[in-house]
């Protein structure tokens, strides 16, 4: 006997991506490789390595997955890595997410290696906001974190994407003391007549970095009083935002934005789910394997059962990192799941 019609709508319209702590998931960050071509201090100081062949998600498995979270109710999808724009297909993926109904905003976070020739073609394919690395001002300390000399051309591609039309450019600066936390004050002026929104990023501690951690790590609390205490105020975050408490000042053009994942309370507003670039669903950035959700993602035909395990999934997420009781879960590094 089949179901009649209503019955069949509400069981869908219960297929929602809300946690067992009433959250509400509508942004996918979807990492398209792990390979990177820079040598972040924090992330890969030694660089990509290459352990085994693996065959990243394709375009069309990636057309497959997005459509069943749209359908799910997720509006935003970010791109990420490793590096994504390494990616010779990476046009072609933006146009193909954006495209797909119920997806409102299409964003990427890129180190900015080729963003001076490439702004323009990414906006043209669909693309609205991107975020670029940028861990230091001064080009010596830019070099001494990502192991790249090539902060001019970086820069270059900022400029390029104000240029090109993006809503919205951010810089997200990894801050880390005794390397770049003499930059802050640059970096304040910098946006006094730039419309960018500048992230200062705590660092975090993966299973891989814990003596730089140690070493390194400073909290953005003080930053976030030197702020108030300074005529910049607190804005209102929207449903599908990133983690950053962003904060606005009259005589800046560009706005500050602070992320701080060992804040009280940081995981209450989780909102996000990441897919790995080989199609596993990671329920946090800390903590867990993740789902395989590979084997739904080669034909459209499979969608019922993709969105089916996805939300069964969810169930299972925890209502926090634990980051700061030392938790970094077995992630290696974030280059791994896209940050
Ligand atoms: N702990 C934690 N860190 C996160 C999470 N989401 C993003 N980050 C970190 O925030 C930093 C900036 O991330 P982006 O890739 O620029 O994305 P975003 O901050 O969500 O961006 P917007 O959507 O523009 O606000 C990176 O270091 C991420 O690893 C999260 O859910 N948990
Ligand atoms: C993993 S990268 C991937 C995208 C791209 N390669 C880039 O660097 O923008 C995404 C973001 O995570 C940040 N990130 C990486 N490792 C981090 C760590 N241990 N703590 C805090 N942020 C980190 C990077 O600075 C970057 O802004
Ligand atoms: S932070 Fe981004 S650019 Fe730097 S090593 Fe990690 S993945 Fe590459
Ligand atoms: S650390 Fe995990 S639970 Fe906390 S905000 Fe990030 S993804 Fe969500």
């Amino acid at each position: 006997m089949s179901l009649p019609p209503v019955f069949g709508k509400e069981l869908n319209m219960s297929q929602q991506l809300i946690d067992n702590f009433d959250r509400k998931f509508e942004y996918l960050r979807l990492s398209i490789t792990d390979v990177c071509n820079f040598k972040c201090n924090y992330c890969l100081p030694d660089g990509y390595q290459r352990t085994h062949e693996k065959q990243f998600l394709s375009k069309q498995e990636i057309t497959n997955l997005v459509n069943a979270f749209a359908e799910l109710g997720a509006k935003k999808v970010r791109i990420t890595g490793g590096e994504p724009a390494l990616r010779k297909d990476f046009p072609k993926i933006i146009e193909a997410i954006a495209t797909i109904p119920g997806i409102q905003k299409v964003a990427t976070t890129t180190n900015g290696y080729n963003l001076s020739s490439h702004a323009q073609a990414w906006f043209d394919a669909g693309l609205d906001s991107i975020n670029v690395s940028v861990d230091s001002l001064d080009a010596k300390t830019f070099h001494l974190i990502t192991g790249k000399n090539i902060f001019q051309k970086v820069m270059q591609g900022v400029n390029a994407s104000v240029k090109a039309g993006f809503k919205q450019v951010k810089i997200n600066s990894v801050l880390m003391k005794g390397l770049n936390d003499i930059d802050i004050d640059l970096y304040i002026n910098w946006i006094k007549d730039q419309p960018i929104q500048l992230r200062f990023i705590e660092l975090m501690q993966t299973e891989d970095n814990g003596e730089f951690f140690n070493k390194h790590h400073l909290s953005g609390e003080w930053i976030k009083q030197n702020l108030l205490e300074n005529g910049w105020t607190q804005k209102q975050s929207l449903s599908h935002d990133g983690p950053a408490q962003i904060f606005y000042h009259p005589d800046y053009l560009g706005e500050i934005g602070l992320i701080m994942p060992y804040s009280k309370d940081f995981c209450k507003s989780c909102n996000r789910l990441r897919v790995s670039s080989v199609g596993r669903l990671h329920l946090c950035l800390f903590g867990e394997e993740g789902v395989d959700l590979r084997d739904l993602l080669g034909t459209s035909a499979d969608k019922e059962k993709l969105k089916q395990r996805i939300v069964e999934s969810l169930k299972s997420k925890k209502v926090s990192h634990y980051l700061a009781d030392g938790e970094s879960g077995g992630t290696p590094h974030l280059a791994s799941i896209g940050g």
